[in-house]
């Protein structure tokens, strides 16, 4: 039996730099360097900031849903890293703190990528990240869980071809018996990639993903572009109003069936199904094992 590959010696991480800010921690590029010739590994290391008992009993259940994840297109867990804390003198604060090893993708996030790439993406390519998203979320609902963030930001690229999803910091396991999760807390919330009865009663589902799903689309084929995102154009619907009330707005918008406008150049088949993931009624909306199909189909027959 020799070593665990999944335990990673914080003397052998050397911090490179942050890639972001997640929920409620931070990731950083480090090298895994045991030789300490500069050979070793890339991989992206997500460390708790403030580490109260709740946020780390969450971590524990994030790197968790993550080690039992294993998809062509989900962001690949590579073990734990326990660093000693610094010790405080006198403190007994010698308790071990835990560090969630993924792998890095040089490419970086999908929304990204759809701005600078933009001129050399076609329809073809868009739908088949569309449709490795649709897979990635179809295996993750096989396994019971919601991701609950999913978004373009939140969509890591490996290659011009492979896409994965990522940041399972909101993700929840559904209980046995029950077809949905209700959270307490929205927290920071993305409210312009949730479902309406996210945005009423905190209810997440595998429909909900499929709504945002469905905003990922529109992401796709608006590439990422800001002046159009889902914030500005669900901002530019709503019109002046101060920040608290913009939650009610938006359902009220919802509610009287008002959606994203069809991106620029969209094909209307692609457009369809972007509402179809809109319906109001969450048994309304597609799942993703019909979706997958569908989008194969469209890749099939669109030219461009
Ligand atoms: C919070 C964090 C760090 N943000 C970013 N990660 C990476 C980024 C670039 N390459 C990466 N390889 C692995 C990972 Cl976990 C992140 C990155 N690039 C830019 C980011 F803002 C992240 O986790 N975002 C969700 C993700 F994009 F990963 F789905």
């Amino acid at each position: 039996m020799g070593p665990d590959p999944t335990l990673f010696e914080e003397r052998h991480l050397k911090y490179i730099s942050v890639l972001g800010k997640g929920n409620f921690g931070s990731v950083e590029l480090c090298r895994y360097d045991p030789l300490g010739d500069s050979t070793g590994e890339l991989v992206a290391v997500k460390r708790l900031q403030h580490s109260s008992a709740e946020h780390q009993h969450d971590f524990e259940k994030e790197i968790s849903i993550l080690r039992s994840l294993h998809h062509d297109f989900v962001v690949a867990y590579r073990g734990v890293c326990y660093s000693q804390g610094e010790e405080d003198a006198g403190a007994s604060s010698g308790q071990r703190r835990l560090h969630l090893v993924m792998e890095y993708l040089p490419s970086g996030c999908l929304r990204n990528y759809l701005q600078k790439n933009k001129e050399r993406l076609d329809h073809k390519k868009l739908l088949l990240y569309a449709w490795q998203v649709c897979k990635g979320m179809d295996y993750l609902g096989s396994q019971r869980y919601i991701h609950r963030d999913l978004a373009a930001r939140n969509i890591l690229v490996e290659n011009e071809n492979r896409v994965k999803i990522g940041d399972f910091g909101l993700a929840k396991i559904l209980p046995q018996g029950k077809e949905y999760y209700v959270v307490q807390e929205p927290g920071q919330s993305p409210i312009f990639w949730y479902a309406p009865e996210s945005l009423s009663d905190c209810i997440f589902s595998p429909e909900s993903d499929v709504w945002s799903f469905g905003v990922v689309l529109y992401e796709l084929f608006t590439y990422g572009s800001r002046s159009h995102s889902p914030t500005e154009e669900f901002l530019r619907l709503i019109g002046p109003s101060n920040p608290p009330l913009v939650v009610y707005h938006l359902f009220k918008l919802l509610k009287k069936n008002k959606r994203l406008p069809m991106p620029a150049g969209c094909p209307i088949e692609v457009f369809v199904l972007m509402q179809s993931c809109w319906s109001f009624l969450p048994c309304q909306r597609p799942r993703f094992c019909t979706l997958a199909p569908q989008i194969e189909v469209l890749r099939d027959s669109c030219c461009k």
